[in-house]
């Protein structure tokens, strides 16, 4: 069997292809040279599967997409603390080239427009480090969220360096207040190297899987950044990556997102998948038209948004059987699924609610795949309970969902002595 997944992509794929939307960044002279046709979508799963179609192995410059992994790699550095004294993390509504600094504070007001950015670009590497070191920092990280070896894109590059007047502007001004000490002109010509690092659409949601899955890089394997920093740098992307129009992105979408002027857009569903689309033409917020609409139709069709309300977790009790009979009698709880707070709120009420008859009690958990922390602890509570209840309580747990169950809180492993 083929799978139907790419065939799915392309369908999605031709039914935006029309779409011509938009005009090609010309703020830096280099990018009105890429072709405005170009349409790439691709999608990588955490179990590292990839898919790309159309242009989806064509090479495009980062641009802000970059900004989202340099503010993770200066929290993997400095630490969370350090990095939200100088830049926020509070939607701004302003465009991402806007010297918007919070009135209060003084502090860029999140790190993905170009005053946080260039902010969170100086937070990477030791105090007092050269802009080609720092940028040999963030280009390793690309790298490794890549799983290859990127290239930059010269021309663009330069192109960016000479017509930098705004961003030197923001630079002074985040220097005037003591944000960043190196000079204004290396740091926007290394911040500015970094958004010409050269991806493909294929890259990116590679890129964007390693988000959803946690910080390790599907592909190779690698822990590129710990589970913490990965949400959050998904929350800032989901409350200020596509700029002033994030609210409507949100609505719309409801994916993580940080789009480039380059053309892409990467979108990262936690747990799920990456997704990237390229192409050039853009809105008047910097974001791409296409790529918008990509999104929008990939995230209706596929029940993506986050909010999407998740089905109740009844189902999470599987079977309940009664083994034997008058004393002998064994209530069997069967579980299954993934185990989080309401699921293991739902077992405990149960419980609670209508005591079994029987004295002994079999936790089956056979056919759960997973149990969350939280879960873990409330069920061995409730278990603890029924325990000074009076109640025998066994757990079987042959996939080990479960470890260190404490027995010395009266729960016994294994199925009971008799057949269940
Ligand atoms: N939105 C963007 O992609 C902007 C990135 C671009 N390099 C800039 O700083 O202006």
């Amino acid at each position: 069997m083929h799978t139907p997944v790419p065939d799915y992509l392309a369908e999605v794929a031709d039914a935006c292809a029309s779409s011509t939307g938009g005009e090609l960044a010309s703020y830096i002279p280099e990018l009105t040279r890429v072709d405005p046709r170009y349409f790439g979508l691709a999608m990588a799963t955490v179990d590292g599967s990839i898919y790309s179609v159309g242009d989806g192995d064509v090479e495009f410059t980062m641009q802000s997409i970059s900004k989202a992994f340099v503010y993770g790699l200066a929290i993997r550095e400095r630490g969370l603390a350090a990095v939200l004294e100088k830049v926020d993390v509070e939607p701004s509504g302003d465009p991402y080239d806007e010297l918007s600094f919070e009135a209060s504070t003084g502090r860029p007001r999140n790190p993905m427009i170009n005053a946080g950015a260039i902010t969170a670009h100086t937070l990477v590497g030791r105090d007092g480090i050269d802009a080609g070191e720092r940028f040999d920092l963030i280009h390793r990280l690309l790298c490794d969220l890549a799983g290859r070896e990127l290239g930059v894109d010269e021309e663009v590059w330069q192109s960016e360096v000479h017509t930098s007047d705004r961003n030197l502007a923001i630079a002074h001004m985040l220097r005037s207040k003591g944000l960043i000490t190196d000079p204004a002109e290396e740091v926007i010509s290394a911040y500015s190297r970094q958004c010409a690092v050269l991806v493909t659409a294929r890259d990116l949601a590679v890129m964007a899987a390693t988000l959803a899955n946690g910080g390790v890089q599907p592909v190779t394997g690698k822990r590129v950044f710990s589970g913490e920093q990965v949400r959050q740098l998904l929350s800032v992307m989901l409350t200020c990556g596509m700029y002033d129009s994030a609210g409507d992105w949100v609505s719309t979408v409801g994916i993580p997102a940080k789009s480039g002027v380059g053309g892409g857009i990467i979108g990262s569903l936690p747990g799920q998948l990456g997704i990237s689309t390229f192409s050039p033409r853009l809105d008047q917020h910097g974001n791409s038209v296409r790529g918008i609409e990509t999104f929008e139709r990939l995230s209706a069709d596929m029940g993506l948004h986050l909010m999407e309300v998740a089905p109740p977790a009844r189902s999470v009790v599987h079977a309940v059987r009664v083994v034997g009979e008058g004393e002998d009698a064994v209530r069997v709880f069967e579980l299954s699924g993934l185990i989080g707070f309401t699921a293991a709120e739902r077992v405990l009420q149960w419980l609670s609610e209508d005591p079994p008859p029987e004295r002994t009690v079999v936790v089956d958990l056979t056919e759960v795949h997973d149990i969350e922390s939280v879960a873990r602890r409330m069920l061995l509570e409730g278990m603890r309970r029924m325990r000074l209840d009076g109640y025998v309580v066994h757990i079987v747990d042959s996939g080990d969902v479960l470890p260190d169950p404490d027995p010395g809180d009266g729960i016994l492993l294994g199925p009971p002595p008799m057949a269940i």
